[in-house]
């Protein structure tokens, strides 16, 4: 076989509850268990498992955990501060920068501890990122706002590793309830990756400096294929998806109106009229969208934003509701999800 013809098994992940974590790693070797919870801690390797709790959840009840399998035989570890699993395939890394004044340097930091770990161990395919960022649109010791800073340290970090534009992950940047920033990223060794656009948003490595110093270094989404000439049966990683258009925000103070445009920039980024540019040709609709997690500034949005969510969502799609901040202070809603 050629290396072209060789398929990889793809990762997959779970939505549980907190305390069903060792059911759902039955079902597969465990990656790394992400608790989406009442507090933020560092990520740490807890009977094997590398495990990271994020500050998402106002009370356990809304608590849930994201877990992520392979096929693999997972080793753990920690490099420079971050803690990582892989299994030869993937790579999974997690990392934690405590609040500071200032958090360009210890984003930079962090992050150049994970590429370079991604280097090391060959993982060099990055397709997806998460970042949790408490107080995102506060401002920082110097009157920058917190999102804005940590987009200076990426960008640096990215620059150091010569990443271009083109290859940068799909990715969230969010609020949290607490802890700093915290972090979490997806790598491949061999499975093939595709950054994808959206035709009708401008990139976001491109945003005009309205929106700070350094823009912030994402894609729309990744396409990641078991095999370099499938461009069929590949899974999408829709990054956090918002009621942008071009880099404006569109309805401001309209919790409605941004849920629709969230959920059609989102219907417009899978199409196969979008995906066309990279000769990928799926037919997907947001009723292949799943592992969606739904981002509300205010809670008592919530109920409106599920009712309008579940009209387009699978009534089968697994959907979490977080009510964090998002990364521009007029956003009231942010979408991501995958098609796998
Ligand atoms: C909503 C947007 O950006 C958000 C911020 C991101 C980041 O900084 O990594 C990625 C996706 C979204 O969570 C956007 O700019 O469209």
């Amino acid at each position: 076989m050629t290396q072209a013809q060789q398929t990889v098994n793809l990762p997959s992940s779970v939505f549980t509850g907190l305390t069903e974590v060792s059911h759902a790693a039955a079902t597969g070797n465990v990656l790394g268990v992400v608790n989406y919870t009442t507090e933020c801690t560092d990520p740490r390797v807890e009977n094997g498992l590398l495990t990271l709790d994020l500050h998402m959840a106002s009370d356990l009840g809304e608590a849930f955990a994201e877990v992520w399998t392979t096929t693999g035989t997972v080793e753990t570890g920690e490099h420079h501060g971050v803690v990582y699993a892989h299994d030869g395939e993937y790579l999974l890394v997690a990392g934690r920068i405590a609040p500071t004044g200032r958090y360009t340097e210890d984003t930079r930091a962090a992050y150049v501890a994970a590429l370079d770990l991604m280097d090391g161990l060959g993982y060099k395919n990055c397709f997806r990122m998460w970042n949790f960022l408490n107080d995102i649109n506060g401002d920082n010791a110097e009157g920058l706002e917190i999102y804005r800073d940590f987009c200076k340290g990426r960008a640096e970090a990215f620059e150091l590793f010569h990443f271009g534009d083109k290859e940068v992950p799909s990715a969230t940047g969010i609020g949290s309830q607490g802890g700093g920033i915290a972090f979490y990223f997806l790598a491949s060794r061999s499975a093939a990756l595709t950054s994808v656009e959206n035709s009708k948003q401008m990139a976001a490595y491109h945003y005009p400096r309205q929106y700070g110093p350094r823009p912030p270094k994402f894609a729309r989404a990744t396409y990641l294929a078991g095999t370099h000439t499938d461009r069929r049966s590949g899974q999408i990683y829709v990054a956090g998806t918002a009621s942008i258009r071009g880099h404006e925000t569109l309805h401001d103070g309209d919790i409605e109106a941004q849920v629709r445009l969230s959920l059609d920039n989102i219907e417009h980024l899978i199409s196969d009229e979008n995906l066309a540019d990279y000769e990928i040709t799926q037919g997907n609709s947001l009723l292949n969208l799943d592992n969606i997690k739904v981002y509300v500034r205010h809670r008592s949005d919530i109920p409106a934003v599920r009712r309008m969510c579940e009209e387009r969502f699978s009534p089968n799609a697994r959907v979490q509701y977080l009510n964090v901040d998002v990364c521009r202070a007029d956003l009231l809603v942010e979408i991501e999800g995958i098609i796998a």
